[in-house]
């Protein structure tokens, strides 16, 4: 194994709210940079959209169909433990779930096995401004994980941030800055700033609030946060689809993946669905038709009816 030391960044924040978006920066910015940078990441559901997202030359191990906890810890560190073996990089991201625990997921990091080797493990956490706005209407058990994410996050990126009112908005960053004072944090869209800043502050050391991550860890416990995928075998209509994508509750926090349309059927897009706003992006590779569907109480069998009609 590599003599070196290795960085860490965690990626945490909620569902949607730009983690892939800043790990694309990431990336990109430690190509310019000459190092060797690896990925971690860990999806909700059996679809990885976000890793073929990413450049194709990055090391890169998935762990899918499953939040980071418990069950999959072990899991974790053993892939740390391989990508560290493997190639020696200098620096690692590991984008968890939206709906992952940031101290769980420290948790896996702090192992004897990597101990040496780690110069430091940071927790970057992106917050969707208007979520963080609106996050009463969560439930009380993802609201506390959202305020969780925030308070032991060490660099925060408030991100979307020209989706809130200039008048909403002081109030707004002084309560994230209330909820942890300690973190660094930048105001930005698109998680677009001056990325040297992430790495300009001192890292946290490993074992750096390790206890209390201990005792916190099970915090984010029994998230009812479910996952189901649809898979179309064609085209579908368009405007069926944004017909019905609008009447979804506000438990759908998020979806992704690949479809085509009946006015353009040659084209796949990618979809992506992050607390009310559809966007899709065309894609040369034509993925199978397949969307996954994250949130609470989804009524998996009525949808997939009623996907199947559109
Ligand atoms: N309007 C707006 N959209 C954004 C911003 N940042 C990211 N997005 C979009 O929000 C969607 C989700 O962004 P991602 O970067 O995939 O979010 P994520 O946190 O990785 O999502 P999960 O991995 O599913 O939790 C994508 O369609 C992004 O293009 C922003 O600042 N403003």
């Amino acid at each position: 194994m590599k003599t070196t030391s290795t960085e860490i960044y965690i990626l945490s924040g909620f569902l949607g709210s730009g983690k892939t978006t800043l790990l694309t920066r990431l990336l990109a910015r430690e190509k310019e940079r000459g190092r060797k940078a690896a990925v971690l990441m860990n999806e909700l559901g059996n679809l990885s959209v976000d890793s073929r997202i990413l450049p194709q030359d990055t090391p890169l191990k998935e762990l899918l169909n499953g939040c980071i906890c418990c069950t999959i810890q072990a899991q974790l560190t053993q892939q740390l433990t391989s990508l560290c073996q493997q190639y020696a990089p200098d620096v690692i991201y590991i984008e968890a779930t939206g709906a992952a625990h940031p101290v769980e997921v420290l948790e896996a990091c702090v192992t004897p096995l990597l101990a040496k080797q780690l110069k430091t493990c940071k927790i970057v956490t992106t917050v969707d401004l208007p979520r963080w706005r609106d996050r009463d209407r969560l439930s009380i058990r993802l609201k506390r994980l959202l305020e969780e994410q925030v308070r032991f996050s060490d660099f925060l990126v408030i991100n979307k941030a020209s989706e809130v009112a200039e008048e909403e908005k002081a109030a707004l960053l002084s309560d994230l800055a209330q909820c942890n004072e300690q973190a660094e944090r930048v105001v930005t869209d698109f998680a677009r700033f001056d990325l040297s800043l992430l790495y300009d502050q001192t890292g946290r050391q490993i074992s750096f609030r390790q206890t209390e991550a201990h005792q916190q860890a099970h915090a984010a416990d029994h998230l009812h946060v479910r996952t189901f995928a649809y898979t179309w075998d064609g085209p579908i209509d368009r405007a069926k689809f944004a017909e019905w994508l609008r009447a979804t509750p506000d438990t759908l926090y998020r979806a992704k993946g690949y479809m085509r349309f009946l006015d353009n059927p040659r084209q796949t897009f990618l979809f992506q669905y992050a607390y009310g706003m559809p966007i899709f992006t065309e894609e040369p590779f034509p993925y199978p038709f397949t969307v996954v569907f994250i949130g609470e109480a989804l009524p998996e069998a009525e949808w997939k009816e009623q996907l199947a009609k559109l």
